[in-house]
């Protein structure tokens, strides 16, 4: 919080435009999937013909932004970094990047995003898995170069449902690894291969296992929202697979809510693991 109020107060965007959501950021295909989606005879077949799936487990390829987009958005997250604010790292694993919410992405841009644009996708492909009910996220972009991380080793997300979209630059390798949800053994994973293309996006469980292998030149950024669904994760945290035991925090925290004990109305199966 701190170091978001530092920013709001001090920094300067390159872009400020990029922190609002507009629609002209976001591929024509991506706006028609959606809106055939929302109406009222949506269905998953239908959807599923829309978008690409890259193998059995669910994990799905779809345009997202135009490539303008993108590259005004590395610009601005470029300029961050040269700039003297503070800055948080995305996550445990990931050193280099941005947390997009202490930039001030969350309320203009990553909500209305998941709430406009994602959920009416994931509530067709990920019902099982809160797709139809996420309700907060975290959202960041991550950064491998040749100095800097080159790869990401594998892991699942503390997300039920993950879209990584990649920004670009230019770079060679590094594609993404899906093996199995997390329940299975780690003798017993098979691994796919999905390869980044610049201005789309990859769809999966938060569940499934995966990691990033080592860029062989150039930069490549990527922009990644956990989404989460307070109704799955109230049941059972997807980090340890225990009843969570809550803290009190301000804005999303980890997603949790408090509603549980009080036997929440909206409880939905957790993932399964097919
Ligand atoms: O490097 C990537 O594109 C994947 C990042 C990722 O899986 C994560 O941050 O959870
Ligand atoms: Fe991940």
């Amino acid at each position: 919080m701190e170091r978001k109020a530092i920013i709001a107060k001090c920094y300067k965007p390159l872009h400020p435009e990029v922190y609002v959501l507009h629609d002209s950021f976001l591929a024509p295909e991506f706006l028609e999937t959606v809106k055939s989606c929302t109406s009222p005879e949506a269905d998953l077949e239908d959807l599923l013909r829309r978008i690409q799936s890259v193998s059995e487990k669910r994990i799905y390829r779809l345009p997202v932004f135009v490539s303008e987009y993108c590259n005004k958005l590395v610009e601005e997250l470029e300029n961050f970094e040269r700039s003297e604010m503070p800055k948080g790292r995305p996550n445990t694993m990931n050193n280099y990047g941005v947390l997009l919410n202490e930039l001030g992405f969350d309320e203009t841009f990553v909500t209305p995003l998941r709430e406009r644009f994602l959920q009416p996708l994931t509530s067709l492909l990920y019902p099982d898995c809160g797709g139809g009910c996420l309700d907060s996220h975290k959202a960041f972009v991550v950064k491998y170069s040749m100095q800097e991380d080159l790869d990401l080793s594998c892991h699942y997300d503390n997300a039920e449902v993950t879209l990584n979209v990649c920004l670009g630059k230019d770079f060679t390798d590094g594609s993404l690894y899906f093996s199995d949800m997390k329940q299975v053994p780690d003798n017993q994973r098979r691994y796919t291969e999905v390869k980044h293309v610049v201005t789309q996006g990859l769809l999966h469980r938060g569940q499934q296992t995966h990691g990033a292998l080592p860029i062989s030149s150039g930069e490549r950024w990527n922009l990644i929202i956990w989404m989460r669904s307070a109704a799955v994760r109230n049941q059972i945290c997807p980090m340890c697979d225990r009843e969570p035991e809550l803290v009190q925090t301000v804005g999303f925290g980890d997603g949790f809510t408090q509603e549980k004990a009080a036997n929440s109305p909206k409880m939905v199966e957790v993932c399964a693991i097919t």
